[in-house]
């Protein structure tokens, strides 16, 4: 800097261009290349560089932040600058995985020498002078291009208050392990493939339930960026995790609660090739094996003497039930007079030690649809679902006693883009379509609990049928969203965190209703939440993510503002209480231009999204063809699903505003 001002520069531009002239004469007078360098006229990475003036990902980030973090005006959030992504440690015990201890920062990602960055070569060669000053510019550009926008899905008391100024700590607590509805996350290491391509870690884990996610992004002026999400669950595993204290942290609180004739279920979601299988039903340490395990030492004690367990193992494969344990026997999902849902015609077993279970999986599973993708060679194509039932040991080998407790183990088939399938025959994408359509049907009555909505339509498919023990009623449930690490599918990623989020409301709901809810109400309507309550997902981005001098009217000129508008217009629209109008004029500058940019930020999502629906209109308009029904219906459903998750970030973009409209206003009070 003081260089810089004894030369008469003061402004940033000028130094800019001060460095472009350094950068033209050396072009004009090259120094002199060692052999040993490699000549990267043509290197992809290195024009890109040269076209939007950024440093590639693989370039070491800045010692020294610009700024210092912004004075967080609400207590929430603040936009950082940051140098470095947290790194994390990975440990796998499968051979598709990395060995232990390969750093997986972005800053030094786990990369061979042939994934160094090119500059370092040819930095080498530039005297001591200029390589200063080319590292002050790339600090600078750095700091300008990976400007990290936080967007905290913070939360908001019951009084509609942010509640993320307890993150840090709650970020380090341990969760309570007896709530009615869990939701933890686990992140899988990088796989060998993923490595090899030098994929990145792109979602850090911060203490005991934070995850971020750094998603790369890019502006309208073609600069990247990253946004970072950052989401709470009630467990956020680690690459390093092992079963044995996933185990200790979802599934065991549930057997515990069967023995007091509950009934429970623990179930996996997240995209195809995320660990799903791996984490529920792995022959060896899956947690229904280590479940098994308690609860057959459960019933070595003597007040647990009167009850025995049962097993019962089925799949929903293309809409259907079938028996895993008879042959695949067709199941029928019907409800009894009580409204529970019971499985017509399913087979059940009576068994005595972890070994017996074992062998009874070990059958069921040889049977279960699986099958290759182009994001998982063994591919699970159906939801299993393995029930263990506490019975009373008095009624013998009587399958019709109602069961005192039931623990249900789902692991639910991959949500998967047409894109993941890569070249695969048209069972696969049927297969694909069948398990996106009930994966939509889950999301939407999940949807419809949230909203605290009259009707759940429970019945839109066979999988929330069967789930609908796990939302409703006197129930614990426990849901594990996966998420694979990788930059590559940081889409998919946002869309599961987005789903457990989802989920996690449920849970506040269950709150609310029961703090306000007579008994009875508190038993049927547990997780439904009461409309009262704020919303209480909040994004909390600081900071504009165009640059200052851009107009804002440019924004207005891009393809899909009359789009924005109405979907921003057809919410209920938000009139000021009366209470505010005596204190309008109080609001400071500096809140003004944040909830400004939140508002850029808001408007540029959203035409984001815009543009991929179209996108995703244009394809499913152009394969339309009455040869192939199969098809044409399979990539139908694909568009759905597409869409659905586009309208998901599109309405969180909305609520995300309209939440700082309302916490503006509050904080003006
Ligand atoms: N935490 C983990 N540690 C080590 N390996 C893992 C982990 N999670 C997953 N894997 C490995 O990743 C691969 C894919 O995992 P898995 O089959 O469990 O995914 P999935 O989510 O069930 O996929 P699909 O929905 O396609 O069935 C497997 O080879 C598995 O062994």
């Amino acid at each position: 800097m003081q260089d810089y001002g004894s030369l008469g520069i003061t402004s940033i531009t000028d130094r800019k261009r001060l460095f472009q002239t350094l950068r033209y004469q050396q072009e004009l007078n090259p120094i002199p290349s060692s052999p040993s360098n490699r000549d990267f006229s043509d290197d992809s990475s290195l024009a890109i560089n040269a076209v939007s003036g950024m440093r590639t990902p693989q370039q070491p980030p800045s010692s020294r932040m610009r700024f210092p973090l912004k004075a967080n005006m609400i207590g929430l959030s603040s936009v950082s600058y940051v140098k470095k992504i947290p790194t994390t440690t990975s440990t796998s015990s499968s051979k598709d995985y990395a060995p232990p201890s390969i750093s997986t920062s972005m800053s030094s990602p786990r990369m061979g020498s042939s994934c160094r960055s090119p500059f370092t070569a040819k930095k080498n060669q530039l005297p001591v002078f200029i390589r200063k000053q080319q590292q002050q510019e790339e600090e600078e550009e750095e700091e300008d291009d990976r400007e990290i926008v936080k967007n905290s899905n913070a939360l908001l008391n019951p009084y509609g208050l942010p509640a993320s100024s307890n993150n840090r700590h709650l970020s380090q607590k341990k969760s309570d392990l007896n709530q009615k509805i869990r939701v933890c996350v686990r992140k899988r290491p990088l796989a060998k493939k993923e490595l090899e391509k030098c994929e990145k870690d792109i979602t850090p884990v911060q203490g005991v339930r934070t995850v971020h996610v750094n998603e790369p992004k890019v502006k309208v002026d073609l600069t990247k960026y990253i946004e970072q999400h950052t989401f709470n669950f009630d467990d956020v595993f680690d690459v390093d995790s092992t079963n044995d204290y996933i185990y200790q942290r979802t599934a065991q609180p549930l057997v515990k609660y069967i023995f007091g004739g509950g009934k429970a279920t623990c179930f996996a979601y997240g995209q195809t090739g995320s660990g799903k299988t791996y984490t529920m039903m792995d022959p060896q340490h899956g947690l229904y094996i280590l479940a098994a395990q308690d609860i057959f030492n459960m019933l070595q004690q003597p007040e647990y003497g009167h009850l025995c367990a049962w097993i019962g193992f089925y799949e929903i494969y293309q809409g259907q039930l079938y028996d895993l344990l008879a042959d695949r026997k067709k199941l029928f999902a019907r409800e009894d007079g009580k409204h529970n849902v019971v499985i017509v015609g399913l087979k059940e077993y009576r068994i005595k030690n972890v070994s017996d279970l074992m062998q009874v999986f070990e059958y069921g599973n040889q049977v279960r649809s699986t099958g290759s993708t182009g994001a998982n060679s063994d591919s699970s194509r159906s939801h299993a679902i393995m029930q263990v039932l506490l019975k009373p040991a008095s009624a013998g080998k009587k399958k019709s006693v109602e069961p005192i407790g039931k623990l249900s183990f789902i692991d639910l088939a991959g949500s998967e883009r047409g894109a993941d399938r890569g070249e695969t025959d048209l069972k696969t994408r049927m297969e694909g379509a069948e398990i996106n359509k009930s994966l939509l049907a889950l999301k939407e009555c999940i949807r419809a609990l949230d909203q605290d909505k009259k009707h759940t339509p429970f019945r839109q498919s066979k999988l929330t049928q069967v789930l609908k023990d796990s939302f409703v009623g006197n129930s614990r449930t426990c849901m594990i969203a996966t998420v694979s690490p990788n930059q590559s599918n940081s889409e998919h990623t946002l869309n599961t965190l987005r789903y457990a989020d989802r989920v996690k409301e449920l849970k506040n709901g269950e709150l609310s209703s029961s703090s306000s809810g007579t008994e009875q109400d508190q038993e049927e309507h547990l997780l439904i939440p009461s409309s009262s309550t704020m919303p209480n997902m909040m994004s909390v981005d600081q900071d504009a993510l165009l640059s200052d001098d851009q107009d804002f009217s440019s924004l207005l000129d891009t393809d899909f503002p009359h789009e924005i508008m109405t979907a921003s217009n057809a919410s209920p629209p938000i009139t000021p209480p009366q209470q505010f109008t005596h204190i309008k004029n109080q609001f400071n500058l500096s809140m003004i231009e944040d909830f400004i940019s939140q508002h850029r930020n808001e408007i540029r999502t959203t035409n984001e999204c815009s543009k991929k629906e179209t996108r995703f209109l244009t394809n499913v308009s152009l394969g339309l063809t009455t040869d192939n029904r199969l098809k044409m219906s399979s990539e139908f459903i694909d568009y759905l699903s597409n869409l659905d998750d586009i309208l998901d970030q599109k309405m969180a973009a909305i609520e995300h505003l309209k939440d700082r409209i309302r916490l503006v206003l509050n904080q003006a009070e």
